[in-house]
């Protein structure tokens, strides 16, 4: 019995599965469809619970905004005894072919952000596995809307300063969607042997002065994030049943 020292997790109640998300009250909405919820910890932006989703049980912790403070919370879950990460969030999308509300599963992060600069060298590849990425991709097909795979981008910056953020040049290079964390997520679980992957909801254009147009509390949002939920559950009923 270990108690995590930020997320103030025991290792007893670890789960083999977790789901992560950046908002405490996502967290909770989450934890609102488990069999047998119960919180375990209210530590600073990291709120976790932990229940059973088809007899699995799993953990699911929120890990607030920005990768360095999600990645305390990966390491962690990872120490504490987690295999498999998902990480459930909402993004900002490249293309009118998939407008707000659509879903996007993260096969690989552009590394745009400082901390894994910090972890591991230049090239070191931020990747999702393909067994994860598969099923979510699988699971989110099946709960409708647009839905598709592929590259997505991890930022520091969410409004942008003096310095331009190359949001074209992403673009161009066939990146889905921009978001702050799933570098982090991948890079973390790749370095201490667990397996990660990620959806994305889409709350609107990146592109786009964010301060002047960003609006994630549109019915059409919430709609997505109900539908990418469903999707990250029912990739871990997947993953558990290949296992079994
Ligand atoms: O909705 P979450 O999971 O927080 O994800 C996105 O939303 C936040 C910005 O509003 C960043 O954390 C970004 O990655
Ligand atoms: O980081 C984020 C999250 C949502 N939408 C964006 O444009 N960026």
């Amino acid at each position: 019995m270990t108690l995590m020292p930020i997320l103030q997790i025991d290792t007893e109640d670890a789960a083999e599965y977790a789901i992560v998300c950046g908002d405490p009250k996502r967290a909770a909405r989450i934890a609102a469809k488990l069999e047998h919820a119960r919180e375990l910890a209210f530590s600073r932006e990291y709120r976790t619970f932990t229940g059973e989703i088809d007899g699995v049980r799993i953990l699911v912790t929120s890990h607030g905004v920005g990768s360095a403070g999600a990645a305390v919370c990966f390491e962690e879950l990872i120490r504490a005894g987690v295999k498999t990460l998902i990480r459930v969030g909402t993004a900002g999308s490249y293309s009118e072919e998939h407008p707000a509300g659509s879903l996007i599963v993260s096969t690989a992060a552009v590394r745009a952000e400082g901390l894994t600069r910090a972890l591991v060298p230049d090239g070191f590849p931020a990747v999702g596995d393909s067994d994860v990425v598969n099923a979510l991709y699988a699971s989110a097909q099946e709960q409708g809307g647009i839905v598709k795979k592929g590259l997505t981008v991890s930022l520091d910056v969410f409004f942008a300063g003096v310095e331009e953020v190359p949001h074209k040049k992403y673009k161009q290079a066939a990146v889905l969607a921009v978001e702050m964390e799933i570098a982090a997520l991948y890079v973390v679980a790749s370095l201490r042997g667990a397996r990660a992957g990620a959806i994305v909801a889409l709350d609107g254009y990146a592109d786009s002065d964010l301060a002047a147009t960003y609006d994630p509390h549109t019915n059409v949002v919430a709609d997505a994030v109900e539908r990418e939920i469903n999707a990250a559950l029912g990739a871990i009923v997947r993953l558990a049943k290949q296992e079994a």
